[in-house]
């Protein structure tokens, strides 16, 4: 403990080395809350073998604004060693800026094939269902659906329809984070080992790697067809709109000395903070709407009417997400209360001194303490922890605002900028479902979120699909 530190209390714990860990993976949730209530707003636990801050409502935008001396970058560095596996990266610090230019500023004219691979891939993975077809563990199916609009956006129409390709995008996140699984005991015995450790891991057999080489084999061949195209055809070549094609118009790309391994790592980045997060996120509101079949009929009435502005082949224009309200505020809802008990955890880079006065040194990690910002009725309206699907519709509070009383995709300089990309997906997605399916629960009960310690993950409950008559 630094002495010239003003430093969060210490909750008082029982068991040496092992401190609050076991509490905290049983039962966080009233742990977390009696912790606020008897330590105040900032608070620290011995956690596997360190010591760890927790900041509530009061503090956590401090956290996420001051980049200055909180970095989430490396506080996920240290759960999953990102940089070991996508060895190519070191270069690769514009990242946020070159997607907000190649893909978020460009949306709108994803728009209709965004709808034309979801609704194929709807069609793929979930069918007519002229019989009830029951789905568990939706999250697998999510995933696969989702990877089709990614994969047209990021690797272009032509590749995105091999089979392999998709299978990399779906998998890729899921490999590249199998190592993460492993419980960081060796921490007991030093800090940071599990990570060193981890590292040495992945150094000898990195499970993601297949999915790299399978990319680099594709990206050889098509982007060897873009460049023949190009000079053959001139200036009537129908230019591919897709990331790939804006990186290889980048100023410093080189068709005589191509660097596939690094562009590569470029697009496994992309799909290792879009898939997974995606489909996790939509899971949940597909699992929330299904567990509350009595809000279906205003949506499907919302869906029905929204409808209307499409063409003669199903395909809405980008305009009508807006006309989606009581949609996105389900979403907003189902989000809200599908996110972990305490999350994004960041390192501080520099000591650091909080509004109300209290220290943590550098290197300290830092964890936002999500639940109490999710069940403070001030923040969030009365019945803070019941789900009120329509409450966003009267603040107008979209799925993709990020502010104090929502923290799904952070806040500040360093919040998702992949979120609107997200969020239309699931409205599109949500939109072709209502309208298609009845939908229920196997169970015919409500599926919650399973809890993993402080995490919550969707439910693998069965869903039953059956076709509108
Ligand atoms: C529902 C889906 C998603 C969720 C819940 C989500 C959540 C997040 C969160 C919590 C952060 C960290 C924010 C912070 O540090 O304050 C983040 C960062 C990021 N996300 Fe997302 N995200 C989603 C979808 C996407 C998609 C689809 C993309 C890209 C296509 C994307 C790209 C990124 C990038 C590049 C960053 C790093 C931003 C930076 O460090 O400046 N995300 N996301």
């Amino acid at each position: 403990r630094d002495p010239k530190l003003n430093m969060p209390p210490l909750v008082r714990y029982k068991f040496p080395i092992i401190g609050h860990t076991y509490i905290y993976l049983t039962n966080s949730e009233e742990f977390l809350k009696q912790c606020k209530k008897e330590y105040g707003e900032i608070f620290s636990l011995y956690l596997w073998g360190e010591v760890k801050t927790i900041v509530g409502k009061e503090h956590l935008q401090e956290v996420l604004k001051r980049d200055d001396s909180f970095d989430a970058g490396i506080a996920f560095e240290r759960l999953l060693p990102l940089s070991v596996i996508l060895k190519h990266l070191a270069k690769f610090q514009n990242s946020t800026k070159v997607l907000k230019e190649y893909v978020m500023n460009k949306l709108k004219t994803y728009t209709e094939r965004m709808q034309k691979n979801l609704n194929f891939a709807t069609q793929k993975y979930i069918g007519d269902c002229d019989e009830p077809k029951i789905i568990s563990n939706v999250y697998d199916t999510m995933t696969k659906i989702i990877c089709y609009p990614i994969a047209d956006i990021f690797v272009g129409k032509e590749l995105s329809q091999y089979e392999e390709i998709i299978n990399t995008f779906s998998d890729f996140t899921i490999d590249a984070a199998k190592i993460s699984i492993i419980p960081p005991v060796l921490d007991f015995i030093y800090p940071r080992l599990q990570y060193y450790i981890n590292c040495i891991i992945l150094k000898i057999y990195n499970p993601a790697v297949k999915h790299q080489r399978i990319l680099i084999k594709h990206l050889k061949n098509q982007i060897y067809k873009r460049l023949q195209e190009k000079e053959k055809y001139g200036d009537s070549w129908k230019r591919p709109a897709d990331f790939l094609q804006d990186l290889l118009e980048e100023e410093s790309f080189d068709p005589n000395n191509i660097n596939y391994a690094e562009i590569a790592d470029k697009i496994c980045l992309f799909i290792f903070v879009s898939i997974h997060t995606t489909s996790n996120s939509c899971t949940h509101v597909i699992m929330d709407l299904t567990s509350r079949p009595e809000y279906i009929q205003e949506l499907y009435e919302e869906q029905l009417e929204v409808r209307k502005e499409a063409d003669e082949n199903g395909i809405l224009p980008f305009e009508a997400l807006n006309k989606m309200k009581k949609l996105d505020s389900f979403i907003r809802e189902s989000l809200r209360l599908s996110e972990s008990i305490s999350t994004l955890p960041h390192v501080v880079t520099k000591d650091y001194t909080f509004a109300n006065g209290l220290q943590v040194p550098k290197d300290r990690a830092v964890h936002l303490y999500t639940d109490d910002v999710y069940l403070d009725e001030s923040l969030q309206g009365p019945n803070p922890k019941s789900f009120e699907p329509f409450r966003h519709l009267e603040t107008n509070a979209s799925a993709t605002k990020i502010g104090k009383n929502f923290l799904l995709f952070g806040g500040g300089k360093h919040a998702c900028p992949g979120r609107q990309l997200a969020i239309n997906e699931v409205k599109f997605f949500l939109h072709n479902v209502i309208l298609k399916y009845n939908l229920r629960t196997e169970s015919g009960k409500i599926e919650g979120p399973k809890m993993i310690g402080p995490r919550k993950f969707p439910s693998e409950a069965g869903i039953v699909f059956e076709k509108r008559k």
